[in-house]
């Protein structure tokens, strides 16, 4: 294969909308172990909801840099992320759950002078549709975990309070394009899990433990499920938290919708004994969900292939 080529890997696909058959566990186990990522299926999202959050965060995109920057970092509701922070080419808007609407509100409010309503009610049946797609795919990754394993009570005990919020993300390339640019560098997600709605333009990519980077091509009608730090901490290895990353390698705007299921800010995180197994050493001294992700805002910036800045890096005991 010619250097710089990137080959694609090859991700299960899970029919969210049945039980999870007893085949297919070993290979969403095998899956979450070695990329951390696995597609979903029959989602219940449809092309027509997708659309129209494309269509109305165009609107929102397409507004000139200072209508946008009142809902920049220095506003009073920091839901933009404007071009040059994640990278050139990267722009976002959040919207927190669990009331989506009112989150999605209180942006539109700021920027346009009519009010409707078309986007914040997108919002949130996109956001709900979201919740409960991330409450499976956790109940699911319990299942994967073993069947001797108390699921009902993890659920309970460990997941029930599990937030969600979404960031509209809008990738402009620059117009002469000679060579492939980030979009969005090389990270881990600090969530349990993230779901991505991805366009048809492609160009995310995660990196194999051989350091690698593989494409996640776009596959009609499947979202992409990853498996984020939080998770990976407390399933104790058994789930990865992969790096991943998005390259712009065509002159064409990029569309994503990333979904974050995370755990609440004063969570402790520890890996249960049982999760752990027999024999086994926890990999993970026990720390504050809020904690880490301070400690990530406060070394955003930082590269982490030269410096640690992940969760290992955070809290994992030395091996
Ligand atoms: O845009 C994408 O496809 C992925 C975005 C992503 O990895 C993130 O926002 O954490
Ligand atoms: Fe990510």
């Amino acid at each position: 294969m010619p250097a710089g080529c990137q080959s694609s890997v090859e991700l299960p696909i899970l029919d969210i909308s049945k039980p999870l058959h007893p085949s297919f566990l070993s290979s969403l186990a095998e899956a979450c172990e070695k990329w951390g990522f696995f597609l979903i299926k029959n989602h219940g999202i449809s092309k027509h909801l997708y659309n129209k959050i494309c269509s109305l965060s165009q609107d929102i995109f397409s507004l000139p840099s200072e209508t946008k920057l009142e809902l920049g970092p220095s506003s009073s509701v920091k839901t933009y992320t404007p071009h040059f922070i994640a990278s050139p080419f990267f722009e976002s808007l959040r919207v927190s759950g669990p009331n989506f609407f009112a989150s999605a509100q209180s942006s539109t409010n700021i920027l346009f002078n009519q009010q409707s309503c078309e986007f914040s009610e997108a919002l949130q049946e996109y956001g709900s549709k979201m919740t409960e797609l991330s409450k499976r795919i956790i109940e699911m990754l319990l299942l994967s975990l073993g069947d001797d394993l108390d699921r009902k009570k993890y659920y309970e005990s460990e997941f029930k309070n599990c937030h969600g919020y979404l960031r509209i993300i809008n990738y402009t390339p620059p117009k002469c394009l000679d060579d492939e640019v980030e979009g969005l560098g090389m990270h881990t997600d600090m969530s349990c899990v993230t779901i991505v709605y991805q366009d048809q333009i492609g160009g995310l990519q995660v990196k194999s433990r051989e350091g690698r980077w593989m494409d996640i091509s776009p596959c009609e009608e499947t979202l992409v499920v990853n498996i984020g730090d939080m998770l990976q901490a407390w399933s104790n290895e058994k789930f990865r938290s992969s790096e991943h990353r998005v390259v712009l390698k065509r002159p064409v705007n990029r569309f994503s919708l990333a979904f974050f299921w995370c755990f609440e800010d004063e969570k402790v995180i520890l890996a249960p004994d049982e999760v752990v197994g027999e024999g086994y050493k926890r990999i993970y001294t026990p720390f504050v969900c809020a904690d880490y992700l301070k400690f990530r805002e406060s070394s955003e910036r930082g590269k982490f292939e030269k410096v640690g800045f992940t969760v290992r890096d955070f809290a994992g005991t030395s091996l």
